[in-house]
Order: structure tokens, then sequence, then C-alpha cells
């Protein structure tokens, strides 16, 4: 298990993460979820020995492994922890055996164990007959094969990603998801990987930190993050296409059609693609659209329209002509409601 304990890092004085706890149950699978500049990097570096914390705790099981109060930061060596990059850092010099067998030989295994490891490590991810190549003779998705293999060959008890497939093509990253669950489920360690991608949150986590700003906005499963946002920013970061976040104000949609389901609120109002419906009558709950784009998905359309200057999605079983002016209705009631902050309220 990884606890966290009111963890803040600073630089400079600006708090890159902004008292973050959460625990990750030993096994999980944790993914660090939101924008560029969020603090996802940061978080990740501090669990693997790379920053250190400014304040509080970091503990892997029962071992404290940094204390920002001491100045404590076991080093990364030191923390039973597998680390993978955007950038597959091999090194280029030695054969992809090699690769592999470097942090075998640092941790002192004899050269009988190694042989069975870098086996066993290459037959996991598919590239055995690649052994005695060298890195600048295998393409790009070899070579994040390779820097995988490299990290669980050790067996480590926890496994660190720092959006490790985003150089890769959109096939392979799909191809690549379902290996790196592979590697988990084998492995068993707890892994916590970091992305700003939500379809890889969504497709791989069994937990999932969405973080704004520094913080944690919510900690949740992916499942209950597409159900029960807490904040607009989660409602309109997950979910594919995200939730419509509809400006509201006092009980009235876009501040002009007034409706009791929004119960005098104003802030947003959530609505997903597939509760708008779109139509030519011209009925209560319903505005005027220009349709912007429409994308055939599964046999429905997804369709994307512009009303007060916003994009908004329905999911429609007809097809409508890009630059008509259409309508949209909305829902009887909105999924969830939202403050002018952002926190949830009905
Ligand atoms: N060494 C550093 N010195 C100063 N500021 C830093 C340092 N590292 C990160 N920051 C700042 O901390 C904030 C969080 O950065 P971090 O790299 O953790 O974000 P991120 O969510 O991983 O972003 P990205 O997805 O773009 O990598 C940013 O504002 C960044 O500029």
């Amino acid at each position: 298990m990884i606890s966290l304990d009111k963890i803040t890092k600073s630089f400079a004085g600006t708090n890159a993460v902004n008292d973050v706890s959460f625990s990750v149950p030993e096994g999980a699978f944790l993914v660090l979820l939101g924008p560029s500049g969020c603090g996802k990097s940061t978080m990740l570096r501090m669990l693997a020995g790379l920053d250190q914390p400014t304040s509080g705790k970091i503990h892997f099981g029962d071992t404290l492994v940094a204390d920002g109060a001491s100045g404590l930061s076991a080093p990364p060596a030191n923390r039973d922890a597998g680390l993978v990059f955007q950038s597959y850092a091999l090194w280029p010099h030695m054969t992809v055996a090699g690769n592999i067998e470097w942090p075998l030989k640092i941790a002192g295994l004899s050269a009988e164990a190694r042989r069975t490891r870098i086996a066993e490590a290459m037959d996991m991810l598919g590239i055995s007959a690649l052994a005695n190549r060298y890195p600048g003779e295998i393409s790009g998705g070899q070579q994040q094969r390779v820097a995988l293999a490299r990290m669980i060959a050790p067996r480590p008890k926890v496994m660190l990603f720092d959006e490790p497939l985003s150089n890769l093509d959109a096939t392979l990253r799909v191809e690549m998801r379902f290996e790196l669950l592979k590697v988990h489920a084998a492995s068993r360690a707890t892994s916590v990987y970091v992305t700003h991608d939500q379809m890889e949150a969504m497709t791989m986590a069994t937990h999932v930190a969405v973080m704004n700003n520094g913080r944690i906005e919510q900690f949740d499963t992916p499942e209950r993050l597409l159900a029960e946002p807490a904040s607009a920013f989660v409602a309109g970061f997950v979910g594919m296409p995200a939730a419509n976040l509809i400006p509201i104000a006092n009980g009235r949609w876009f501040g002009t059609i007034p409706d009791p389901a929004l119960r005098n609120s104003t802030g947003h109002a959530m609505v997903r693609a597939e509760q708008i419906e779109l139509t030519d009558a011209d009925g209560a709950r319903t505005f005027r659209v220009t349709l912007a784009e429409i994308v055939p998905v599964a046999g429905r359309f997804l369709i994307t329209g512009i009303a007060n200057g916003m994009r908004i999605t329905a999911i429609s079983d007809t097809l409508g002509k890009p630059a008509t002016v259409r309508r949209f209705r909305l829902p009887d009631a909105p999924a969830a409601i939202f403050d002018k902050q952002g926190k949830r309220i009905s």
C-alpha cells in the first residue's frame, strides 16, 4: 500500500502539489489524471525519490520513505520501485538483453538468476527475438517494451509510469495499454501511472486521482468519476465525450430558459450528450443550435452544435447537416448541478 499524508511540494514559493492525501491499496493501479502543469509528474517524482516533499509524509507499506519535516527521502534505489518514462531512456550501447540485465547486476543477482529473469521479462513483453539487437535497431514500440521489461525484471513492489505511451502512435498505444495491464496483473505490484489522457485512465485504472492545480479534485474508481463527478472540473474532464456543462443563472439555462429542475441555482448544469435530443420542434427546454460537426459513432451520430458561443454535444439516431440551424432539447433534469466555484450541489 502507498499512502500520502498532506504532501506539499513548492518550487520557489509556488505549490506544484498542494496538501495531497490518499491511500492506494496493495496491488491497485492508480492513475494520476489531469491537464498539463497540474502537478502529476511532481507527485510521481516524489514517489520515486527523485524529488523531496516540502512537507508531508509518504509511506510504502509500513516504511516511511519521505518526510518533509525531517528532510528524510529514501534514495530511489532503496524504495523497491521501478520507473518508466515517456522517453524510453535505454542505454544505446547495450543490447536489449543487456539493458534488461543492468538493474539485475546492480541488485547483485547471480548470472543464472539474471538469465532466468531476463528470459521471463522478454517473454512477457513478447520481445525474446530482439535480445541481441541494439535500441537503435528496433522500433519505438519495441523500445518501450524493452523499457517495461527492464523495469519489471527486478520484480519491484511498486511500479511508477510517467506517460509511458505518449510517444507511440494511436494503435500501438491501445495495444500497449493491454500489455501494461498484463504486466501489472502478473507482477501484482502497486502501480501509479501519470497521464493527461482520460481514455487511458478509464481503461486501465482501478483508482483515479483527478488533479487540478496541485490538488486532488476527486479520488475514486473510474465508474464513480463518470457517474458521480464531485466537481465541474471532473465532469468536464472525463467521459467520451465529456459531459456538457451548461451555464445556468438563477434557475435558467443559459440565464434565459427558466426551469424548476435547476432549483434556482447559478453555476453549471451537467447534461450528458445522450440526454440531449436533436429536434426541429420548438417546445419547452429547446434552444437553437448551429450544427458544427457530425461524427458517426457505433451506428449513431455524435453531433456538436454551437449555441450562445459554446459547443454542446448530443447523441442522435438521425444525421444532421453541418452549418444548418436545428434545435436541441434538454432533459427533464440535469445529471448534476455545480455552483459558481464548480462544487457539486445536487
Ligand atoms: N523543478 C521545477 N522548478 C520549478 N517549477 C517546477 C519544477 N518542476 C515542476 N514545476 C512546476 O510545477 C508545476 C507542476 O509541474 P508538473 O511537471 O508536475 O506537472 P504535470 O501535471 O506533470 O504536467 P505535464 O503533463 O505537462 O508534464 C508546473 O507549474 C511546473 O512549471
